[in-house]
């Protein structure tokens, strides 16, 4: 075999002079005659095959012309196509697929992807695609609503000297911000005693069975006064939980603490 090899490669010169180290040639070569007998079709993106060899009009005139040399059944006719919808294709992208239909694989190719005609075509939704040359990212839904999302990340511009590090800095000199008097807390809170603080002068909210005096951080708050009196004089677990569940209430409202919410008649 390696003899007829080297036979064949020292007679044709364009063999010889593609190959002259180890690796394994494409077969057919690409200048060989096989190859040249191919036809060229091009598929636009209607899928209309057009024959691009001259001389050669279309493919059936090629099987019946080597049918009658070899005497061998014609090959299954195969048609390949854009698996590219025509309003999707990517705008780079080649406008026709130039394929050639018995050309074996070799590693120059056409990788476009491809699939035979006879299968349906799969369908796929480029209207997420990313500008050419960059991978396509599948879009993430949250489980919230657009007006939730926007409410929730609305930026509010806080007053000098009320950032949450100044929040901090105050927190941390250990000052009783709670409003009690005489600094004795009341030791339960009902419902109906918390519904009375609920302006901004003096507003108590409820967070996980605690009720604490809101008041002295309504302007360090970061998603602004008006939002934060949402939860003022009642119960604001919930409305908080849904809003930033990840905020540690207990810690940045220690020094407001006012005492604990208890049922109306215990
Ligand atoms: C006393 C209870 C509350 C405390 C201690 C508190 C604290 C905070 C903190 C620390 C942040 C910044 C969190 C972050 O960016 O990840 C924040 C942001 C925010 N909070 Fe509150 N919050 C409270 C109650 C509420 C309530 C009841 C609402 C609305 C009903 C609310 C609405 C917001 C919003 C919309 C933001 C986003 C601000 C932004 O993205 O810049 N908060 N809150």
């Amino acid at each position: 075999m390696s003899f007829l090899w080297r036979k064949l490669a020292t007679s044709n010169p364009n063999v010889a002079g593609e190959h002259d180290g180890d690796e394994a040639p494409p077969f057919p070569s690409l200048a060989s005659a096989q190859r040249a007998t191919v036809p060229q079709i091009e598929i636009d993106r209607n899928g209309v095959e057009h024959g691009a060899q001259s001389g050669t009009d279309n493919f059936s005139f090629t099987v019946a012309t080597e049918l009658n040399k070899t005497d061998m059944p014609p090959p299954r006719r195969q048609s390949v196509v854009s698996s590219l919808s025509p309003s999707s294709a990517p705008s780079t992208g080649p406008a026709s697929v130039v394929a050639s239909a018995r050309a074996p694989r070799t590693s120059q190719a056409n990788t476009t992807p491809s699939v035979s005609s006879e299968r349906p075509l799969p369908k796929f939704n480029f209207s997420n695609a990313a500008p050419s040359g960059q991978l396509a990212v599948p879009t993430v839904t949250a489980p919230i609503t657009l007006a939730q999302a926007r409410r929730r990340r609305e930026k509010v511009a806080l007053d000098p000297g009320f950032s949450q590090l100044d929040w901090a800095t105050l927190k941390n000199t250990g000052k009783d911000l709670s409003g009690r008097p005489n600094g004795v807390p009341p030791a339960r809170i009902t419902l109906d005693e918390l519904k009375r603080h609920s302006t901004q002068e003096d507003a108590w909210t409820a967070l996980g069975g605690k009720v604490y005096n809101i008041s002295p951080y309504l302007r360090y708050h970061p998603g602004g006064v008006k939002e934060l009196m949402r939860c003022a004089g009642r119960d604001g677990t919930k409305l908080f939980n849904l809003t930033h569940v990840w905020v540690n209430y207990d810690r940045m409202l220690s020094n407001c603490f006012v005492g604990y919410l208890v049922p109306r008649n215990s």
